[in-house]
């Protein structure tokens, strides 16, 4: 379905109000105030450029907003695909000056969105572009009214109790044919004095049928600081550190020696691991687990056997490379822990200095640092010392936020 809707479906993004009923901030209007660190606006947009059912997309904005919007879509990906116009003195004019803009390009269908209404989600765009398609020319979004409702008279004392059976609260983006709105818009702004507050007033206005199709909850307009605030400690707080974890695992044979190196550190014993580098089999997994966490493969990718480079090399090499990779795309290296299952040599009196040669080589304090061992219990090719295994796990955690 998105490869049918692509294109087709342009985009208006009202922003040009002065959000009066918000207050004054040195922000700028509350379009521009930052919510989990980008302005409202930025929210907003980035919600239908990463649609891909978006076509054209207009931004109406305030003439003297220009500059606080450049500013604030700066790090917006996609930003050049926006068309940014003045807005007018009330939400139906500026309504009118996106559509105008729309004019010439190849759509069908138009989705009317308030700027400050940064929590629209992709479910929703996906129900309006099936009703669209589906041939209807008016598609409101909107939810049921969940508290009671009274009218009062001028005094403030209650008048009466409205049954809220079949009373709804609309939301954006208010979706139509394009054509049939346009033509809408431009008769209600010639032969009207007063405005509507929402598009799908001006629909029902010239006699087109406006059908409701379920909104979304979190879909809220911004409009007093208050609504602001809490979806500031709404995406702050619901932000999750990027934790990741990788593991890794590695067997190399044993045969007849003078001793292993293992975590980097050599144990003199009667056989030695065989191996185009050291063998060192625990910094091998940890390697591996290191370059998990990010996606960067194996230490096979990185450091090919058949390379004769790595012949005899110390495999800190390999896990030095392994901690480059992982900072590189954002991380920090939280937590080693290797398990080494060996029948011989005993690994506990070699533990400690183990520990800290991990340490030293990732960069890390000495508790984030943990080596185990155990035998096999004489069972299978490490109980019969054939050979030495090593498990890892790493934990890093990435820059940003899910
Ligand atoms: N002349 C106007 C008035 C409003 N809007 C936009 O319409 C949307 C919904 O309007 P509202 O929440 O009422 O915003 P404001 O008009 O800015 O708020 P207020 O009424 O408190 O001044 C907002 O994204 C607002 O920027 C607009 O583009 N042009
Ligand atoms: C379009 C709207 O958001 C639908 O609920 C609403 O009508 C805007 O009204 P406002 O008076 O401009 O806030």
């Amino acid at each position: 379905m998105e490869q049918e809707l692509s294109g087709t479906i342009g985009i208006v993004v009202v922003a040009a109000g002065r959000g009066e009923r918000a207050g004054t901030s040195a922000e700028g209007p509350k379009q521009y105030r930052r919510i989990g660190g980008k302005a409202v606006i930025w929210h907003t947009l980035k919600a239908f450029l990463d649609w891909p059912g978006s076509g054209p997309t207009v931004v109406v904005v305030h003439p003297d907003d220009h500059e606080l919007l450049q500013a604030a879509i700066a790090d917006l990906p996609q930003k050049q695909k926006l068309i940014a116009v003045n807005g007018g003195a009330t939400r139906q004019a500026s309504v009118l000056n996106g559509l105008r803009a729309l004019r010439g390009h190849p759509i069908d269908h138009v989705m009317i969105q308030d700027g400050v209404r940064p929590f629209v989600d992709r479910g929703l765009l996906e129900r309006i572009a099936a009703a669209l398609t589906g041939g209807q020319s008016a598609i409101l979004p909107a939810i049921p009214v969940a508290d009671t409702i009274k009218r009062a008279d001028a005094a403030g004392i209650v008048a009466a109790t409205v049954s809220r059976k079949d009373l709804f609260a609309a939301q954006t983006p208010q979706s139509f044919h394009y054509e049939t709105i346009l033509a809408a818009h431009e008769r209600a702004a010639s032969e009207l004095e007063a405005d509507f507050t929402d598009d799908a007033s001006i629909a029902e206005w010239a006699g087109i049928p406006v059908h409701l199709i379920e909104g979304s909850i979190d879909n809220v307009k911004l409009t007093v600081q208050r609504d602001i605030t809490m979806a500031d400690e709404k995406l702050r707080g619901g932000t999750l550190p990027d934790v990741r974890t990788g593991n890794g695992y590695d067997v190399h044979q044993l045969e007849a020696g003078d001793g292993v190196t293992l975590c980097g550190i050599f144990i003199p014993h009667d056989q030695k691991l065989k191996g185009h580098s050291d063998a060192d089999v625990a910094l091998h997994a940890l390697t591996d687990a290191l370059l998990a966490t990010c996606g960067a493969g194996d230490i096979g990718d990185h450091f090919p056997p058949s390379d004769m480079r790595w012949k005899g090399a110390e495999s800190r090499i390999f896990l030095e490379h392994a901690a480059k990779v992982v900072r590189a795309a954002g991380g920090t290296i939280m937590n080693a822990d290797i398990s080494l299952i060996a029948e011989a040599p005993k690994i506990g009196p070699h533990r400690q200095a183990m520990r800290e040669k991990i340490s030293e080589i990732l960069g890390i304090s000495l508790d984030r640092c943990s080596v185990k061992a155990t035998t096999n219990e004489t069972i299978g090719f490490v109980g019969r010392r054939e050979g030495i295994a090593a498990i890892a796990t790493a934990t890093v955690v990435y820059q940003g936020a899910v």
